[in-house]
């Protein structure tokens, strides 16, 4: 996922009693990128418009579906009345909903990851920008809907992340409390959430997002899904 290293020394800042891990979905488990450019290209083609791409779309997300779309149409020169973005935004989403590529997989060690938390007696929560609808396709598509406990997409609270609110839902309706609380995450937007929300994070620099965010800037020295489950998970 990344061949970056923890600075050398690095501690692990982790709350001492652990009850709760929330995750991020696209770029954190499930290696989406592929998926996402596919239904940003489709719209573009409908506009006759080229295509962004895997590589460009991975930095136009993280901050959810709109602004995916906002920053694609960007990018290739376009700009759009109110009226005429939203017509593109509701195409955008039902290209999402209804014709995915069904390309996204997880990325290497996350069952085991998820498996190895619950077995420490870890509540899991997923916490995603990624609209409510697509989030619990993917889920039940990946067979992962049983594993968490709580569930949270854009647009099932008032606001998205980097505000604090989604990730506080989620830790809410875990049972647990932000300080005994870690989030999982791959971007500044991630980060950012967690900082507001008062959660400890752990930043894979797996590479999604506008800013990449480094390892050094993570409260775990863990720079993939393995790196986390050798760290809290005792074999
Ligand atoms: O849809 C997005 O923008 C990103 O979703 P994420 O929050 O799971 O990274
Ligand atoms: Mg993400």
């Amino acid at each position: 996922m990344t061949d970056q290293a923890a600075p050398a020394g690095q501690a692990a800042k982790l709350p001492s009693n652990l009850a709760a891990v929330v995750f991020d979905l696209d770029g954190t488990l499930v290696d989406s990128a592929a998926e996402l450019a596919d239904a940003l290209d489709r719209l573009l083609a409908e506009y006759d418009l080229p295509p962004a791409g895997v590589e460009a779309t991975k930095r136009m997300v993280g901050d959810g579906a709109r602004l995916l779309l906002g920053r694609g149409l960007q990018q290739a020169g376009v700009v759009l009345t109110p009226a005429d973005f939203e017509a593109a935004f509701a195409r955008f989403i039902d290209i999402y909903e209804n014709e995915l590529s069904n390309s996204s997989t997880l990325y290497p060690g996350a069952r085991a990851c998820l498996d190895g938390l619950a077995r420490r007696g870890i509540t899991l929560g997923l916490c995603t920008n990624k609209p409510a609808r697509p989030t619990r396709q993917l889920l039940a598509r990946l067979d992962l809907t049983d594993r968490f406990s709580a569930v949270v997409g854009g647009g099932d609270t008032a606001e998205l992340k980097p505000h604090p609110l989604p990730l506080l839902t989620v830790v809410e309706r875990l049972g647990a409390r932000p300080e005994t609380s870690l989030y999982v995450g791959d971007s500044r937007t991630d980060l950012e959430t967690a900082r507001a929300a008062g959660l400890t994070i752990a930043l894979l620099p797996s590479g999604y997002g506008m800013q990449p965010v480094t390892l050094a800037e993570s409260d775990l020295p863990a720079a993939t899904l393995e790196d986390l489950t050798a760290l809290l998970v005792p074999a």
